[in-house]
């Protein structure tokens, strides 16, 4: 269920001392303010300066303002976040920020590493990516959106705000007389995410105000069905051999043959096949009933092939 601010901060029990991933932004605002309240001295914030756009500069000023006045030791951490070809420019960031936030919660302060970071993504970024997983037409793992709890690079991650709607943080923000950042790239209607908040979120309020609560219960779902998933792949592919056997392949259920081979490729070969793809590996594995029967497929960033009574993979 949706929590109100304060609500959603009363039940936060992180580990001590904590990392505040503070982009200065509405959220982690609110977040690094409350915390930096409840556990004087025992909280740190992290900044990450993307620069990939001409105001990031001015964004790292006004971090540093606000905690200055908050008596919170603050880390700016400047990251080359270009991305790769096929690659798209949120995801890169995403991750090169990931990476930036381990490293300085770990080293910014060697006499103090912190034991966690916290973000501050709410029930609106929730929905947000959830719907973006649907336009992408994601499985089970995509839908099941963002974990409020994860390890990670050494680290334990928290997301307490994820109950919170993002109207409820700003109004907080508001009555403690506090500003924030206002990232213009936010705003801009090139992104999908953007133009979900901008366009989506509004009318599934009008049509179903408790669509924060429903969707949150759906991605809980997911996260059950894709765990289950995961365990049904490792113990098929324990099974049926890494690499894969096919006659032992060609035993399971069509279904368990394309969770086998998404795991096998995902965990052993760092690829994620197209649908379309898999959907034609899985009927070349049903059609190799002859000794003679050749496979090769493209898949993901390599091949797979036949060799022998196995299946193959290379990457050119
Ligand atoms: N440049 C950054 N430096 C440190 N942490 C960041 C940065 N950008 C985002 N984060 C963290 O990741 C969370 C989700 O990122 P997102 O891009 O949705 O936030 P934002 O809109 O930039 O800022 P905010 O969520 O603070 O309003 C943020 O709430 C914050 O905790």
């Amino acid at each position: 269920m949706t929590q109100s601010f304060d609500a959603a901060m009363a039940a936060f029990a992180p580990p001590l001392p904590l990392a505040v991933a503070f982009s200065g932004g509405a959220d982690s605002t609110a977040l690094l303010l409350a915390c930096a309240r409840r556990w004087p001295g025992q909280v740190h914030a992290i900044h990450v300066h993307h620069g990939l756009q001409s105001a990031a500069d001015g964004f790292v000023a006004q971090c540093e303002a606000l905690c200055a006045r908050l008596q919170v030791p603050l880390a700016v951490c400047r990251v080359d976040a270009r991305h790769a070809a096929g690659q798209s420019p949120e995801d890169a960031a995403r991750q090169s920020r990931y990476a930036a936030l381990a490293d300085a919660a770990l080293q910014a302060w060697p006499q103090r590493p912190m034991a966690c970071i916290a973000l501050a993504q709410h029930a609106d970024d929730q929905v947000e990516t959830l719907l973006l997983a649907l336009s992408r037409g994601a499985g089970v793992a995509g839908l099941a959106a963002m974990p409020a709890r994860w390890q990670r690079l050494g680290l334990t991650w928290l997301r307490p705000l994820l109950q919170v709607e993002g109207a409820a943080l700003r109004d907080w923000l508001v009555a403690q007389q506090q500003d924030w950042i206002e990232d213009p790239s936010n705003t801009d209607q090139r992104y999908t995410r953007n133009r979900i908040r901008a366009q989506l979120l509004p009318q599934l309020q009008a049509a179903f105000p408790q669509f924060r609560d429903t969707f949150a219960r759906s991605s809980r779902h997911c996260a059950q069905a894709a765990e289950l998933l995961q365990e049904v792949a490792q113990a098929d592919l324990a099974a049926v051999g890494s690499p894969p056997a096919i006659a032992a392949l060609q035993a399971l259920s069509s279904a368990r043959q394309a969770n086998l081979l998404r795991h096998w490729l995902r965990s052993v070969h760092s690829t994620t096949p197209a649908a379309a793809q898999l959907e034609e590996l899985l009927r070349q594995v049903a059609a190799c009933t002859t000794r003679g029967h050749q496979i090769r497929i493209k898949l993901g960033c390599g091949f797979v092939v036949r060799t022998g009574a196995l299946l193959g993979w290379y990457n050119p």
